[in-house]
């Protein structure tokens, strides 16, 4: 298999860290598959070659058989040696090359019988070619398993001559390989830390029936050792090095920690870094321990891998790659244990902010368009969860006609990079046909080479509620409490805003009108503030049923109103005044079974375009009110300039 030569798909791979590791896992493995069938094509070749030798010269040349590298023996119908050359003397253990009545089945382990036997038998059968791998009888030292080649049966099938060869080293590299695949398969599939760790473990327990392996990690503070896995170490010896210190001295694992270096105890009986663990090791049956410091990326430390053996032992330079390469394995699965938890911490903080805060969250991936709403955008607007197709489309016919050009302008500004957050404050329609007040957040977190946004992320809180009390505290600064007209503020900035719409319309005319009870300061001592008070309320709910709809009236202060009248002319204002005048006059307030009478005073004056100031129309009319007051009071006056 080769890497796809498709970009799009090196990106996708890329992308997803599980299927590089497990691609890069399966080119590793094709190109060790291919190692080892060169070294079992040599291996063949070399027996081959051992037996055809061995068939032209064994039953006269026996002594030269000697120089075979491969082992030669023969063996008897009955089972029994009866010919060694040297290099099976060595393979199989023998002092003598004519080991007399040793029977050939003594030389293998209890599992092996079998297979042996069912291999003798189809020997004498006369079957050609046969073969079988077989673990030699163990001795104290590392398992060792031979191939036997039937090279020839004697021609009345009562000897048949063998070739013999170590298999050992090769079984324990594909044992080890086999392991090491598990390991990455395992790393692929995002097992959990402690099940790859014991894949480890076993991986390199497999090569060698009596090792026993361990890996420690280190703690968080980065000074004690914890048991990470050790399933075939005994549990009371796991027990008593169970969050051990790390220093020199610390045993194995515990100095290797410390130093960063392997460190090697072919006898941990002697070996001064085991004194305070050395009953425990032996109780455990444990003789040698090596231990390879697991380096993070960082060249922090991050734990120890350890390998013991129940006799005393220094390791082959294959033994130092086999622990080096636990180590490493060891390495990749704590740091991408780390970083998930790491990943998973930040992620559980983010969602509880977001959660918290009660905020819906979208991430729009601007390239392909697809846009994720978290459940709680759904659950704000009313909608069912991912009810939109297509999400961009829905979300805009969603806007309010009044708000839509802004909210897209400043989106726009953001996607191109003229500005750097998206933030728009904008009303939603929900799925039962209101409106929500929404404000939306955005941050382009990733951008093309020319700038364009390639992904967005934000938050969307619903902030009607914000909204309403904006509106209230707007109405309660523009508005007058007593009577709920436009307080002075308010109705200074409607008349200025008139007057700015007839400067800039020269047909449009308006008027504007300053009233005032007549003798008010009388009823509030007569009858008190209360009663004041009501009839301040009673005068405007007369004055309210005189205006149309769009004009304004103030309450300035006091006992003091005025009435912006837009459109009017003078005589349309006089008019009206005058009818509101006789409307006050004729609608006493009631109290306390009796009438209590009212009259008002107004002057009144149009707006003039070319009026210095947006007040001085106010002026006039408050001048004319003057007069009327001077002139006796429940009457209307023209302001001089109008009349
Ligand atoms: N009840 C009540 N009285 C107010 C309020 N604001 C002002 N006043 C009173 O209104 C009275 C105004 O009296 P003046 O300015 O003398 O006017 P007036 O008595 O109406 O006399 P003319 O305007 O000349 O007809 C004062 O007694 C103020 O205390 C208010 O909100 N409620």
């Amino acid at each position: 298999m080769e890497r796809s030569s498709d970009p799009q798909a090196g990106d996708a791979a890329a992308d997803t860290p599980a299927a590089a590791t497990a691609i890069s896992a399966h080119v590793e493995e094709i190109e060790r598959l291919r190692g080892r069938l060169r070294a079992t094509e040599r291996e063949h070749a070399e027996v081959q070659a051992a037996l055809a030798e061995l068939q032209l010269r064994l039953e006269s040349e026996a002594p030269q058989c000697n120089q075979f590298p491969a082992g030669c023996c023969t063996v008897d119908a009955d089972g029994h040696l009866s010919f060694v050359n040297r290099a099976a003397m060595q393979l199989l253990g023998l002092t003598s090359a004519k080991p007399g009545q040793r029977k050939f089945a003594s030389l293998f382990g209890k599992e092996a019988q079998t297979d042996l036997a069912d291999f003798l038998a189809r020997v004498f059968a006369g079957e050609a070619g046969c073969s079988c791998e077989l673990a030699l009888a163990p001795n104290r030292r590392r398992e060792r398993r031979v191939l036997l080649l039937l090279g020839q049966a004697g021609g009345d099938i009562r000897q048949c001559h063998l070739a013999l060869l170590d298999i050992s080293r090769r079984k324990r590299t594909e044992q080890r390989e086999q392991a090491r695949s598990k390991v990455l398969e395992l790393l692929a599939s995002d097992a959990a830390l402690r099940e790859i760790l014991e894949a480890i473990v076993l991986g390199v327990e497999s090569s060698d029936g009596n090792a026993r392996a361990s890996i420690m990690l280190l703690d968080r503070r980065g000074d004690r050792l914890f048991t990470g896995a050790a399933p075939n170490l005994p549990d009371f010896f796991c027990e008593s090095i169970n969050g051990m210190d790390i220093g020199i001295g610390q045993g194995c694992c515990g100095t290797a920690a410390f130093t960063g270096k392997r460190v090697v105890a072919e006898n941990i009986a002697l070996h001064p870094y085991w004194r305070n663990w050395s009953e425990v090791a032996e109780r455990a049956g444990l003789a040698a321990c090596w231990s390879q410091p697991i380096p993070g990326a960082s060249r922090k430390i991050l734990g120890a891998f350890a390998v013991y053996y129940p006799y005393p032992h220094q390791p082959t330079s294959d033994d130092l790659w086999s622990i080096e390469e636990a180590a490493r394995l060891s390495s990749i699965a704590i740091e991408r244990h780390r970083d998930a938890e790491a990943l998973r911490a930040s992620e559980e903080r983010w969602k509880f902010a977001i959660d918290g805060s009660g905020d819906a969250l979208f991430d729009w991936d601007i390239g392909s368009g697809s846009i994720f709403l978290s459940p709680r955008w759904y659950d704000m607007f009313g909608y069912p969860q991912n009810a939109f197709g297509d999400v961009l489309g829905e979300w805009r016919r969603r806007i309010h006609a009044e708000d839509i050009e802004a909210v897209m302008e400043c989106l726009e500004r953001c996607l191109d990079g003229n500005i750097d957050n998206y933030v728009a404050e904008y009303r939603l329609r929900c799925r039962d046909g209101n409106w929500k007040w929404t404000l939306a957040r955005g941050l382009v977190v990733s951008r093309h080479n020319d700038g364009s946004a390639a992904r967005m992320i934000g938050t969307q809180s619903d902030i009607s509620e914000r909204k309403r009390m904006e509106d209230e505290l707007r109405e309660l600064a523009t508005t007058d409490v007593l009577t709920g007209l436009a307080n002075r503020r308010r109705f200074i900035e409607r008349i200025s805003e008139e007057h700015a719409r007839l400067q800039r319309d020269d047909g449009l005319k308006a008027a504007v009108l300053m009233l005032d009870l007549d003798h008010f300061k009388k009823v509030n001592d007569r009858f008190g503030h209360a009663v004041g008070d009501a009839m301040l309320v009673h005068f405007t709910g007369i004055l309210r049923g005189q205006l149309r709809r769009f004009d304004t009236a103030g309450r300035l202060g006091g006992e003091e109103f005025a009435v912006l009248l837009p459109g009017a002319s003078i005589a349309a204002a006089r008019s009206f005044a005058s009818r509101l005048r006789r409307a006050v006059e004729s609608a006493p307030l009631g109290y306390k079974g009796q009438n209590v009478g009212m009259t008002v005073s107004i002057g009144l004056s149009s707006i003039d375009p070319g009026d210095p100031g947006s007040d001085t129309s106010l002026l006039r009319a408050d001048a004319a009110l003057y007069e009327a007051k001077s002139a006796g009071r429940n009457r209307v006056v023209v302001a001089r300039n109008d009349a």
